[in-house]
């Protein structure tokens, strides 16, 4: 059996008395396109953080190809690459300078980091731009400085925090597509937050839809519509979580908001 890319197991995280994740089961394949899935507050970034090992595992158990993050934290730190929802560029460098921290920041040999710099600028189609300051970048190319930089390192697995948050839709697009040609050039394992149903549709192999801190369904976006009896995701998840996508609270708003507001 091959081990998995990830695999946790009964996790758990509180802050305070506030019960975020409650007891998450998830595996990821190597080399798919995995979605996390929920509403604001449903408990997805706080997962991912612990599989990034940002935030520690209390309760419960997190491998990322077969390391445990609790007793192999730098083993697993250089397996993965993330991309957060918080801006990671610097505007006051160019794409290729902020790339090149990234390759000195995660130890990327100095002989190779010239290159594997161009060559993930390129992938993400950013070289005619890559000696702009980044802060005349779109929000899309923005996005798309930040794969690169997570990807110079070459990790195994990829993971993205809301990658297509406050972008239009052309932009979105174009990230997307970057995505799933890495991982159809590298194989490399990719895992996803979101809240967008159609992306997941379209893009992810296998989603978990997660709700108030649980995983409340788990497969192909085409066997969740078929065992829910629905006609896409969108609606299997309205299933679980009401009307909680529209409304969002007031968490979501200042979330967007201040997500539009640095793209902007
Ligand atoms: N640092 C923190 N201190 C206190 N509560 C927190 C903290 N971070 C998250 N929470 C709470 O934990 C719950 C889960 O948050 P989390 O950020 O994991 O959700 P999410 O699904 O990623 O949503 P979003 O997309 O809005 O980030 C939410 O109720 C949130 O308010």
């Amino acid at each position: 059996m091959t081990t998995p890319a990830v695999r946790v197991e009964g996790v758990r995280y509180s802050f305070g008395e506030h019960v975020a994740v409650d007891g998450v089961d998830l595996t990821v394949h190597p080399g798919e396109i995995f979605g996390l899935l929920g509403p604001n507050g449903a408990g997805k970034t706080t997962t991912i953080r612990m599989i990034t090992t940002l935030l520690p595992v209390r309760t419960g158990m997190v491998e990322v190809f077969g390391r445990n993050v609790r007793k192999q934290t730098m083993a697993v730190r250089r397996l993965v690459g993330y991309v957060p929802q918080a801006l990671s560029a610097d505007a006051a460098l160019t794409g290729r300078e902020n790339v090149a921290l990234f390759a000195r920041l995660f130890d990327v040999p100095r002989r190779q980091r010239k290159d594997r710099t161009a060559e993930v600028l390129d992938s993400m189609r950013l070289t005619d731009a890559a000696d702009r300051a980044a802060g005349t970048y779109s929000g899309g190319m923005l996005r798309r400085l930040e794969l690169a930089q997570a990807l110079v390192s070459n990790p195994r697995l990829l993971i993205l925090d809301e990658p297509t948050i406050g972008l239009d839709p052309v932009a979105r697009t174009t990230v997307w597509e970057r995505i799933a040609q890495v991982r159809r050039d590298t194989g490399m394992t990719v895992l996803v937050t979101t809240h967008y149903m159609e992306e997941a549709e379209q893009y992810c192999d296998r989603v978990a839809l997660m709700h108030q801190g649980k995983v409340r369904a788990l497969g192909t976006p085409a066997e969740l519509a078929t065992g829910f009896d629905a006609d896409n995701l969108d609606e299997v998840f309205r299933q679980f979580t009401g009307d909680d996508v529209i409304t969002g609270g007031f968490r979501s708003v200042r979330t967007t908001r201040r997500t539009a507001q640095r793209l902007g």
